[in-house]
């Protein structure tokens, strides 16, 4: 009888199959009466168990695969082990597993025997367990979600996004103390962009955990900028990975639409089990705002679009029984596009979440209470959402805004329309509430109620899908919303050019009134080349796309004129001009040119739409 456990653990047929020595297996028919050869064989005879790990489809973690064999190596039974297996110790050397409509009996020759089989088991056990993960995303929405981020394309999209990227790099290196020697999680690392950044600020270790495909390109750029030694690339899921001590920091960049689309934010809290006691978070802090807008033509747009539906005889069909159904469907889809800020009727309100505190649990139900003192009259079309995060680092804050006033980003702003608006008068008072409530499609079911405050029967609701957004940006220049010139455009339009030109000699801008501009010095072309004013030629320009956002959708609207202002936010501004004059800087926000002004990249509106594949053409667009 072979019936060391510990002598067959060591015959591994291929890498990772065991074999392990069984006294004996018994077959029991829970429909038939144990017959007499069964008896039989409860005497110790050879019998093996071997189990093989295998990958599971579509993710990192591994099921085992097991077969019972008799002495002469003939299969019994073939299984693989789930955390639905029933089985459970029938006696100090004896052990039962339930499979289909079967009971095996597997006698060991010793309990420690029975021990060791019964521990490899329940680490079988355990590691399929569904993660928190799995638990909360449908299947086939986590194959799609990551077959998208392993799209170098997608990733290269987010990296343009100037804004974002830039302001990232620019918290992470204002704030080396929090980085200088010290560990650091990178949770969704993507193409490894924030590792690199954080070994800039002096990291001496970083974990770079990425679940889709993307892992290995980041090996390649990580073993190609020779970093092998400081970053570490662990494929898989953030809930599913070990790692070999805590950190000091997590980094990520895990903000979808409205702040919560993708449910990403759900895995950067989870990443805090391996957080050291008062490590940093980076970001540190999210504020959704919301705001009641005014907007006729994204509401008529929507209703005539549903208009279709109405046609009595089309091509000698009546459509319209469908029509209430369109409805529906149009005024279900978030709106992803930039407006003026001038169509908000009411200041925002401020959903904070402080990521340091906050739990996974709390993102399951998020319910915002709305209270609008109503500054302007207006029809009220519906909600407008708009975040920004706080780099809240122990040297200097920084700010990343998707807000209508800043500079745009890859996020837009987000709206979600009433069916049924209402009229709200300024000085009134508008209720009502946002309920997000998530969903395994790693989205979130939207639920507006607005009413004006007392007065019941202007209430109107609204249950939105904000994993099917309309995504309606064209990259054509805002236009400012009706009603909004208490001055006369004509005339204001004439003073405004009076003024400009006061401040020209020969059509070149001067300083203020500042007569000390030398106006003569000339260049070899003889152009005029005052060095006071910045020259686009010479001025070395950042090796970095700009993004392919940019000076056609919003130049920020910025009440600052400082470079110093601009920096807060992480605005739209090259790092080379971060050291240039004030001058300089405002000369080149005000371009309103179709080249970048951070780069003379031309821009070009219908590639930056193909590259963020609309949502409703492909319907797997996340950014
Ligand atoms: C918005 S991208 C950011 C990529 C990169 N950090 C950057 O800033 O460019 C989010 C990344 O997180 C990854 N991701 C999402 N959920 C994850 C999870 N649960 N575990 C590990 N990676 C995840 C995605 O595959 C994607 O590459």
């Amino acid at each position: 009888m072979a019936g060391n456990l510990q002598q067959f653990n060591n015959i591994n047929k291929t890498k990772d199959e065991k074999r392990l020595a069984l006294v004996q297996i018994v077959k029991i028919d829970l429909n038939k009466e144990v017959d007499e050869s069964n008896k039989e064989g409860f005497k110790y005879s050879p019998a093996y168990i071997t189990t093989r790990s295998a990958a599971n489809s579509g993710t990192t973690s591994e099921r085992i695969h097991c077969q019972l064999l008799d002495s002469h190596n003939a299969q019994i039974v073939e299984f693989t082990l789930s955390y639905s297996i029933d089985y459970c110790k029938l006696a100090k050397d004896t052990f039962a597993i339930q499979l289909n409509s079967f009971t095996y009996m597997l006698k060991f020759r010793t309990p420690k025997d029975l021990y060791e089989f019964s521990l490899l088991l329940a680490h079988a056990k355990k590691g399929n367990q569904l993660s928190v993960f799995s638990t909360r995303t449908d299947e086939a929405s986590a194959t799609q979600y990551f077959q998208f981020y392993g799209y170098l394309s997608q990733q290269q999209n987010m990296l343009q996004d100037y804004i974002r990227t830039s302001t990232y790099q620019k918290a992470v290196l204002i704030n080396t103390i929090d980085f200088q020697d010290k560990v650091v999680l990178d949770v969704g690392a993507g193409s490894g962009i924030l590792s690199f950044f954080s070994i800039q600020a002096g990291a001496k270790k970083v974990y770079a955990v990425e679940a889709s495909s993307m892992a290995q390109h980041a090996q390649t750029l990580v073993d190609s900028n020779n970093l092998g030694d400081k970053v570490s690339v662990i494929a898989g899921k953030i809930e599913e990975i070990e790692l070999p001590e805590k950190v000091d920091v997590i980094i990520s960049e895990p903000m979808g639409y409205m702040l919560y689309n993708e449910r990403m934010l759900e895995t950067y809290l989870h990443a805090k089990k391996w957080l050291k006691p008062g490590g940093k978070m980076y970001p540190s802090k999210g504020d959704l705002h919301i705001a009641p807008f005014c907007d006729d033509a994204l509401f008529m747009e929507q209703t005539n679009k549903a208009s279709f539906w109405v046609q009595s005889c089309f091509h000698g069909v009546d459509l319209s029984a469908l029509r209430d159904m369109a409805m529906r469907e149009y005024f279900r889809q978030p709106i992803v596009d930039t407006f003026d800020i001038r169509i908000c009727l009411a200041k925002s309100v401020k959903h904070s979440l402080d990521f340091l505190t906050a739990t996974e649990q709390q993102l399951h139900k998020i319910d915002i209470p709305l209270e609008f003192f109503i500054l302007e009259s207006g029809t009220l079309h519906g909600l407008a959402f708009w975040f920004d995060v706080a780099f809240q680092g122990s040297c200097q804050t920084l700010w990343l805004s998707t807000s209508p006033t800043e500079s745009l980003t890859h996020w837009y702003q987000v709206r979600c329309l009433l069916e049924k608006p209402i009229l709200a008068k300024v000085g009134q008072v508008v209720t009502g509430s946002v309920s997000l409530q998530a969903n395994v499609r790693q989205s979130y079911d939207v639920l507006i109620n607005l009413m004006i405050d007392g007065l019941p029967h202007t209430s109107s609701s609204n249950n939105l899908d904000l994993k099917n957004p309309y995504f309606r940006y064209t990259g054509q220049p805002l236009q400012p919303p009706p009603g909004v010139n208490t001055l006369s455009p004509s005339e204001s339009y004439w003073a405004n050019l009076d003024i400009q030109t006061l401040n020209m000699v020969n059509g070149i801008p001067l300083n203020g009134y500042n007569p000390e501009i030398a106006m003569d010095i000339q260049s070899p072309t003889g152009v005029v080349n005052n060095t006071n004013l910045i020259n686009l030629v010479t001025i070395p320009q950042p090796n970095i796309h700009p993004g392919s956002i940019s000076s056609t959708g919003r130049q920020r609207i910025s009440t600052a004129t400082s470079t110093a202002g601009a920096q807060l936010i992480g605005g739209g501004i090259s790092p080379t001009l971060f050291t240039s004059n004030q001058n300089q800087t405002q000369q080149l926000l005000g371009s309103s040119s179709s080249t970048s002004a951070l780069g003379n990249f031309p821009v070009n509106n219908s590639l930056m739409i193909g590259d963020y594949v609309s949502p409703n053409i492909l319907n797997a667009s996340y950014r």
